[in-house]
């Protein structure tokens, strides 16, 4: 109508809309109107209350016709009065009480804020209590204000309930906490948090103010145990140099979680969290990260699945769907035959169906298959001549492309029987060459590589290296407070997990000695449940000590591993050896012409035989037959005689004690035929040597022997000089050795120790018996490289490395070695070599070459002209004095035993043996037989 635009008539019913909301509806207006009002009433009862005047007319007072002082007038005079008269001084509060109560009870509230009547019954109910305990106490407590009581006609009746029961005291307490209670009704507040707040408020003055007082001066925090923990849980926040005030900035800056001050559980339960998160240093091997890099990349290189692979994972239906859409599904027939015959199999399995149909075949008749058939023609309505007979099932067989069956059913009679004899004249020829018996190989296909891979050895399956942080962080703790319990201040400070044990590293606190914790490391292992734990007092380049705990599961370190490293790959001597992997798993090596001379020692089952090898392995690894020979002696028999045959010996493994000290003889002059080499050619080792004899034969110029006379061989003129290989001389019972030989052998090898290593003669002595009578101060002095494996004291760890700890070991070739020119121990878990691999590389050298013994290592006689310099005939020894009767003895009794002279002259096992070889050089008893018995050939003397 009047409107003329559709959008002015929105505006305007907008505007209409909005003129409405800001009116008040009815009750609205009531309240607002009462709100005004309060406000008014408060504001006058105020004015009226602060402006009181006793004169003026009121209840109390008659003051006919007088002025009104009171600026409320006589309604205020009179409101006044009677305020006074029934609260007293609490009267002066009571505007503030109607102003807020007028607010609470008539402003404009939102539909969400509805009222809540218990919480407001509460205050009011706290209000009144608050109230008449606050005129109680006024009333007791303050004088009378003009002619009111201070707590007016309220306090008056209270007090005069109060005191005749509970004096004045009793009553003034018992106000005071009533007041209390009402005031937490009223206003809802606790008074614990009143207190904290105040003791909050309390310390912090306290120190601002005790800071200023001292000026710049910075209060320093001492790093006491609590702050120990401190600064191990929050490092980077709270430092022991941190003033005081610093350390209360920052808890100012975290008001959060500083103000709710948690109750006893939750402080527990943080402080536990705490500990949780306290991460201790914990380095992890290289060879975990190389680990997952490896599974990362090998499982980046995993191929895409083949599509035989991807159809493996489908189902038959998909397969069928597939087969179709591609037109190679095969005949229907077919298909409902065979899955007549299989009704179970689901995925093709060519290998499958072989097995299947010849096992079936007995047991399917013609019959059978003839009614499968009917059966499929019935499903398919087609008739086809599939299968005429069980012949035909057989023939076509060989078209699944299957492993040979046998069949012996078919077989010839004749043919059977010849094939009986066959395989029965194969089974006696193969007892009689038993292949568990140990037998001289025959001539072994020669290997294409230059020298033995590693293919020849286990190589063991991939190995999950799991390092749990948070067990490792357990013990780390579990060590601090065991430490703490033997009242010993130390910190943990690295964590470095092995293959085999965990390495603990600790900080003292100042003032701990170091020995206090080796001699606590019994009842640390006992304390921490574990096997051993042995202490390290000194690690190069820290000033930690080291606790090292075997870990709960150990890891084998194969032969493989540590030959396959980087270190030993790159190494170039011939005489380099493997050692096994640190205690943070990686390869140790070493190189046997530097030791130059190695001891290695430990208990029975200690893993020594398993090092040795290992270390003949690995050279077997670096050197060939002209770069390295071998002399072996073995008293076991066993451990060693594996490597006979290798082109690397030079003689027979040495298993005849007698022999042994012939070869070491040898050795010693051999020593002495090449340092007279060396001189004439001005050389000052065997590198050098031979160095200078290729230099030469390069040049055009063989040099020819210079010790050689005419008359030393039928030449004419001295041969061409050859090469000189490196020697290493193994002697795996030394022990046994020095019992049976005695005093000659510490002789020879102490000259060999001495001068042999220039001469490139290396020597590798293991023992089990690492006493002061087989390693004797003269062997000690001149092998510096030693190895020891677990030992049963701590004086036989004393004895082979002059250090304890090799009684902590846990053995299984857990060693600790001592480096040429080292005082410090390094721990080496050793490496695996199994049998296998050992006869895998023993084989593979074999057949590369046969040996070429030197026969007078073993056989050379003494005599004149072998003696070496200052060494005696060992028939030029003086006759022992019981010679004569202990011959007098074997003649008469026949029996030429060693034990027999013992026993009978009570004399110890070398003088025995010694006499009875004696005797044998003088032909009265004859060597010893192979039953280890002699003969006696002087004859019996004639009895009158
Ligand atoms: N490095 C190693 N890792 C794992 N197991 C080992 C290792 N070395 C040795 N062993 C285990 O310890 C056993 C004993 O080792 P070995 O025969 O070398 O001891 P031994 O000290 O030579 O004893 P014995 O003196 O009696 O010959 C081995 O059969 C093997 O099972």
């Amino acid at each position: 109508m009047f409107r003329e635009s559709k959008n002015k008539v929105e505006m305007v019913m907008n505007t209409g809309n909005l003129e409405t909301s800001h009116r008040l509806n009815g009750a609205q207006r009531l309240r607002e109107c009462c709100f005004i009002v309060g406000f008014l009433a408060a504001i006058l009862l105020a004015v009226a209350l602060y402006s009181f005047n006793p004169a003026d007319p009121s209840w109390s007072q008659t003051a006919w016709g007088g002025e009104v002082k009171n600026a409320g007038g006589r309604i205020g005079a009179w409101t006044a009065d009677s305020l006074f008269f029934t609260f007293g001084l609490l009267a002066y509060s009571l505007p503030a009480v109607l102003a807020a109560l007028t607010w609470v009870f008539f402003r404009k509230r939102s539909k969400n804020e509805p009222l809540d009547f218990m919480l407001w019954g509460t205050r009011l109910l706290g209000l009144v209590v608050l109230i008449l305990t606050s005129s109680g106490l006024a009333a007791l407590n303050f004088d009378d204000i003009w002619y009111f009581s201070s707590g007016g006609v309220v306090g008056d009746v209270l007090t005069s309930l109060a005191l005749p029961y509970l004096n004045l005291l009793g009553s003034i307490i018992v106000f005071l906490f009533l007041w209390g209670a009402g005031f937490t009704l009223l206003t809802g507040i606790s008074w614990l948090s009143i207190v904290e707040w105040i003791g909050n408020i309390s310390i912090t003055a306290t120190a601002w103010f005790l800071n200023k007082v001292r000026g710049s001066e910075k209060e320093t925090l001492e790093p006491a145990r609590e702050s120990f923990t401190a600064e191990h849980t929050e490092p980077e926040q709270i430092s022991s140099d941190m003033t005081l005030s610093d350390q209360s900035e920052i808890m100012q800056e975290e008001p959060e979680e500083q103000q709710p001050q948690p109750s006893d559980d939750e402080t527990e339960h943080y402080q536990e969290l705490e500990e949780k998160t306290h991460r201790y240093n914990i380095h992890m091997p290289d060879a975990v990260d190389d680990l997952e890099q490896r599974e990362e990349a090998l499982e980046s290189e995993q191929p895409e699945p083949s599509l035989r692979s991807q159809q493996l994972h489908t189902t038959i239906e998909e397969l069928e769907k597939s087969a179709l859409e591609q037109g190679d599904m095969p005949d229907q027939v077919e298909s409902e035959t065979a899955k007549d015959v299989q009704p179970e199999e689901s995925v093709y399995n060519p290998l499958a169906d072989i097995d299947l149909e010849t096992e079936k075949q007995p047991v399917i008749s013609a019959e059978a298959l003839d009614h499968v058939i009917d059966d499929a023609d019935m499903q398919t309505g087609r008739i086809e001549p599939v299968i005429s007979d069980i012949e035909s099932v057989d023939i076509d067989e060989p078209e699944l492309d299957a492993p040979e069956v046998t069949e012996p059913e078919r077989k010839d009679p004749d043919v059977a029987a010849f094939q009986n004899i066959v395989s029965e004249a194969q089974k006696n020829m193969a007892g009689a060459q038993n292949p568990f018996l140990a037998k001289k190989e025959e001539d072994l296909p020669v290997p294409t590589a230059p020298m033995p891979t590693l293919e020849l050895l286990y190589h063991p399956d991939k190995r999950e290296n799991h390092i749990d942080r948070d067990a490792l962080e357990d013990i780390a703790r579990l060590v601090e407070s065991k430490l703490a319990d033997y009242k010993i201040k130390a910190r943990v400070v690295d964590i470095f997990p092995g293959p085999v044990i965990t390495r603990f590293e600790l900080d003292l606190a100042p003032g701990v000695k170091v020995s206090r914790i080796s001699s606590l490391s019994m009842d640390l292992a006992r304390s921490l449940s574990a096997m051993a734990v042995r202490v390290v007092e000194v690690i190069p380049g820290k000033p930690y000590v080291g606790l090292e705990l075997p870990n709960m599961s150990r890891q084998t370190v194969y032969f493989s591993d540590v030959v396959g490293s980087k270190q030993f790959l790159d190494a170039k001597s011939p005489t380099t050896v493997v050692m096994g992997q640190d205690i943070a798993g990686e390869a140790v090596i070493a190189d046997i012409a530097k030791m130059p001379h190695v001891l290695v020692a430990g208990t029975t089952g200690s893993g020594k035989s398993v090092g040795v090898n290992v270390m003949i392995l690995s050279m077997l690894y670096k050197a060939k037959p002209e770069d390295l020979r071998f002399i072996m002696i073995d008293p076991k028999m066993l451990e060693l005689s594996v490597y006979e045959g290798i082109p690397h010996l030079l003689s027979e493994v040495v298993t005849d004690m007698k022999d042994a000290s012939n070869a070491l003889r040898w050795c010693v002059g051999e020593m002495e035929r090449r340092y007279k080499l060396m001189s004439a050619l001005g050389v000052r080792n065997v590198k050098g040597f031979n160095e200078k004899l290729k230099m030469a034969a390069d040049a055009g110029h063989p040099i020819h022997d210079p010790l050689w006379q005419p008359g030393d061989s039928m030449d004419q003129e001295p041969p061409l000089l050859e090469k000189l290989p490196y020697i290493v001389v193994v002697v795996d019972e030394f022990a046994d050795l020095m019992m049976v030989v005695g005093k000659k052998v510490e002789e020879l090898i102490a000259r060999l120790a001495q001068k042999a290593r220039a001469a490139g003669i290396h020597l590798i002595l293991a023992t089990q018996r690492p006493s002061v009578d087989v390693i004797t101060g003269l062997i000690k002095a001149n092998i510096p490289t030693r190895v020891a494996f677990t030992v049963s004291t701590k004086t036989d760890s004393r004895t082979i490395l002059d250090q304890g700890g090799a009684e902590s070991l846990l053995g299984m070739g857990d060693m600790l070695y001592l480096p040429p020119g080292s005082s410090h121990t390094v721990r080496v878990h050793g490496a695996f070599a199994s049998d296998d691999d050992v006869h895998a590389v023993v084989n593979d050298w074999k057949a590369r070459g046969k040996p070429q013994y030197i026969d007078e290592i073993t056989n050379g006689d003494q005599s004149p002209d072998t003696l070496l310099p200052g060494e005696q005939m060992e028939g030029d020894d003086d006759i022992d004095p019981l010679f004569d009767q202990v011959v007098e003895f074997v003649v008469e009794s026949r029996r030429a035993s060693v034990s027999g002279v013992q026993r009978r002259f009570k004399v110890g096992y070398n003088r025995a043996s010694r006499i009875v070889e004696q005797m044998e050089m003088q032909g009265i008893v004859t060597p010893q037989g192979h039953n280890g018995n002699r003969e006696v050939l002087a004859p019996k003397p004639v009895t009158e």
